[in-house]
């Protein structure tokens, strides 16, 4: 791993063939070895930017930077990964799990997609590692919404990628499958790749997630969640979507604990943050069971 950022987006304006721009003077940096969560109200322009990362928009203006280099070489060398949501899957297109972890391969195979030991190798790992190799030979429409997920993360494993966009991973998923998708994602950040994430679930955003970027047409703000998920910032990024309220005194200890609590919930999950001498959201808050 060297200083060179995972992700550089500079001044970037992306518009669809509308007219209508999706994002404007966009500009943020991830560093490599990092999981960052990149929020905001539907809309707001993170499925776009996926896009962008993913070359299949073009950029009105600004540029694109990942490990480096400009994002058709990136993805001609296999180094980006997509995990997308479940609805843009077609899952009753008959296919095994392991055929779909393969095509992770596709892109290191010659022009016959002739696999190779290697190629089954990794297939093999890349399955054991996200604990589904007993469903390997399973049409891929059989399984679990978070047994899905865990096959297009097996996927970007087998293509070895180096930069992992995950599009709403937990949307679906219970707690024990959640536990399990953070944990890889942990391992993948110690092994120096980046995991770009976006989520919804923004109780969750502090538990794993090194680094936040906010967006809403533009980049709000980005940086260490800190320093970034802030009670300020989420105003900017979420005023008004999200029912924001402090709870204190009375309303919250039956003895004279002056202590209060910032919540943002969405009425669903909870995010909340211990007042200005603990401003620091506090994971594991929410009411799931
Ligand atoms: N194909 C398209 N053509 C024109 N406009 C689009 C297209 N796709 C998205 N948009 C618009 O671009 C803006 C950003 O949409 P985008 O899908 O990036 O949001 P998002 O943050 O991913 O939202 P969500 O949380 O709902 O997934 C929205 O105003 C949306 O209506």
């Amino acid at each position: 791993m060297n200083d060179t950022p995972g992700i550089e987006v500079a001044d970037l304006t992306v518009a669809y063939r509308n007219g209508h721009t999706a994002l404007k003077d966009a500009a943020f940096t991830v560093p490599q070895g990092s999981v960052t969560a990149l929020v905001g109200v539907n809309g707001a322009g993170k499925s776009t930017l996926f896009k962008a990362l993913m070359d299949l928009l073009p950029h009105a203006a600004g540029h694109v930077r990942i490990l480096g280099l400009p994002v058709r070489k990136a993805l001609s060398q296999n180094l980006v990964a997509y995990v997308p949501q479940a609805e843009e899957v077609d899952w009753t297109f008959p296919v095994l799990v392991e055929d779909v972890v393969m095509m992770g391969r596709y892109g290191h195979m010659g022009f016959l997609r002739r696999a190779r030991p290697a190629d089954r190798q990794a297939v093999t790992d890349a399955l054991s590692r996200v604990g589904l190799t007993e469903f390997r030979r399973r049409q891929i429409g059989e399984l679990s919404g978070g047994q899905k997920k865990r096959v297009f993360l097996a996927r970007a494993l087998a293509q070895e990628a180096r930069v992992i966009l995950l599009d709403e991973p937990f949307t679906g998923v219970d707690v024990q499958t959640e536990q399990t998708i953070i944990t890889l994602l942990r391992q993948m950040r110690d092994e120096g790749r980046v995991m770009l994430v976006s989520t919804h679930d923004l109780g969750a955003v502090p538990e794993y997630c090194d680094r936040v970027v906010l967006v809403k047409g533009t980049v709000l703000a980005s940086g260490p969640t800190a320093t970034t998920f802030t009670p300020d910032n989420l105003r900017l990024a979420f005023g008004g979507t999200l029912r924001h309220f402090m709870l204190g005194g009375t309303d919250l200890h039956d003895d004279a604990d002056r202590r209060a609590v910032d919540v943002f919930t969405d009425d669903e999950r909870p995010l909340v943050f211990y007042d200005d001498r603990h401003r620091k959201a506090v994971p594991g808050t929410d009411d799931r069971p």
